[in-house]
């Protein structure tokens, strides 16, 4: 097995202000935070794990890439990308579309490396330079909608990799499916009326953004019936997650299967995340990761590729980041030296309100041909 790893320097300088979501403001009692939340450390943690453990040696390097204005423009409007390219020439930089999404200046050449990335790592592993592939970008994509950034997220990079590779490589039927602990309502909402891509979201339950991603939102018109939300309940974990992988993630892509699947990997449902509640450990990243290479192997070849989302846990998302791209190598170098903490805190098993909600989503397949 040849997997693809891609990683630049430059995504650990991605700048997200004093604390995104929560700026210095002394007379709000804010306090600077010299690594907030979303500092982009937790991903360079990440990258060093993978080098300092030795899996670097198991996988190809693929070399990064600039998205061009028309790449860009297969997802976003015009006016958003010259918006965040004007913003990113300012002194203080801007803000992504939201509000709560800073960045710094010069955003605009990572942002648009990091969808650049995502469409080298695609072509790579579409034209079998590597048989799957993982790229670390910075920032996300996953909330970024055709005329505006949110969520942190300024270009939807797996989006954008979805529609290079259905424009420029012959690709036609894609799934893409997002288990970052937020809503993927970036990719629901750009392909919601088109039956060629199949987008399903594994999420806490109206995490992010506020009341998005219920089981109802199902796609509209002729792709009505090719989107797939799976809210979990707040605090499911590593149970709840295999469970929902494989009784609707693994046979929704069956059902469809699917040429090449794309994966929007949030590290966020860790046991460790600041923003949001689930408890899934390295296990569930790992069984999350085997389903969908048993998605890609029966229908697409085997061509798969994870796209860094989400995850803000320093000391977390790095091992279940490693945990993931190990078992797309088919190696293992280190265990996760965190897990006999969070592994033994509870609530991995199965519970009936878990099941209940996976059991009642599964039941949307009929609908996916
Ligand atoms: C709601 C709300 N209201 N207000 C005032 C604020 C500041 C709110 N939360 N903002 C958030 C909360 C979570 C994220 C996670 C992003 C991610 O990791 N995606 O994968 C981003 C912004
Ligand atoms: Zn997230």
């Amino acid at each position: 097995m040849t997997t693809g790893y891609l990683w630049d320097e430059i995504f650990g300088w991605h700048d997200t202000g004093s604390g995104a979501l929560f700026p210095a403001d002394p007379t709000a009692g804010h306090q600077p935070l010299g690594h907030h939340v979303a500092h982009p450390d937790t991903k360079r943690r990440m990258h060093e794990l993978i080098c300092v453990s030795g899996l670097i040696d198991h996988l190809t390097r693929i070399q990064p890439r600039t998205a061009t204005e028309a790449e860009l423009t297969r997802v976003h409007t015009a006016e958003h990308v010259g918006r965040i390219r004007r913003d990113s020439e300012l002194p203080k930089g801007g803000d992504a579309g939201d509000g709560i999404s800073p960045f710094g200046k010069g955003a605009y050449r990572i942002a648009a490396l990091g969808a650049g990335s995502a469409i080298a790592m695609t072509e790579a592993v579409v034209d079998g330079t590597v048989d799957n592939g993982y790229a670390l970008v910075n920032p996300a994509g996953h909330h970024a909608l055709p005329e505006t950034g949110m969520g942190f997220c300024i270009f939807n990079n797996v989006a954008i990799a979805a529609r290079h590779a259905q424009a420029a490589l012959g690709i036609e039927r894609i799934a893409i499916v997002d288990w970052d602990v937020h809503h993927g309502n970036g990719a629901q909402a750009i392909f919601a009326d088109d039956p060629s891509v199949l987008t399903v979201s594994l999420h806490q339950d109206r995490c992010f953004p506020p009341n998005s991603g219920l089981v109802t939102e199902r796609g509209t018109g002729a792709g009505h019936g090719y989107n797939i939300n799976i809210p979990m309940p707040v605090g499911t974990g590593d149970g709840g997650y295999q469970y929902a992988a494989e009784t609707v993630i693994g046979p929704a892509l069956e059902a469809f299967a699917p040429e090449l699947v794309l994966v929007a990997s949030g590290f966020d449902p860790n046991a460790m995340d600041p923003l949001a509640r689930q408890l899934v450990t390295s296990r569930g990243f790992i069984s999350l990761t085997e389903t969908v290479m048993a998605a890609a192997d029966r229908s697409a070849h085997g061509r798969l590729v994870l796209l860094q989302e989400g995850g803000y846990s320093p000391v977390y998302v790095p091992f279940c980041g490693l945990a993931t791209i190990e078992t797309l190598a088919g190696v293992h170098v280190l265990d996760d030296a965190i897990l006999p903490v969070v592994g033994g805190m509870g609530g991995h098993d199965l519970e009936p309100h878990q099941k209940a909600l996976v059991d009642q989503v599964a039941e949307l397949i009929a609908d996916v041909h």
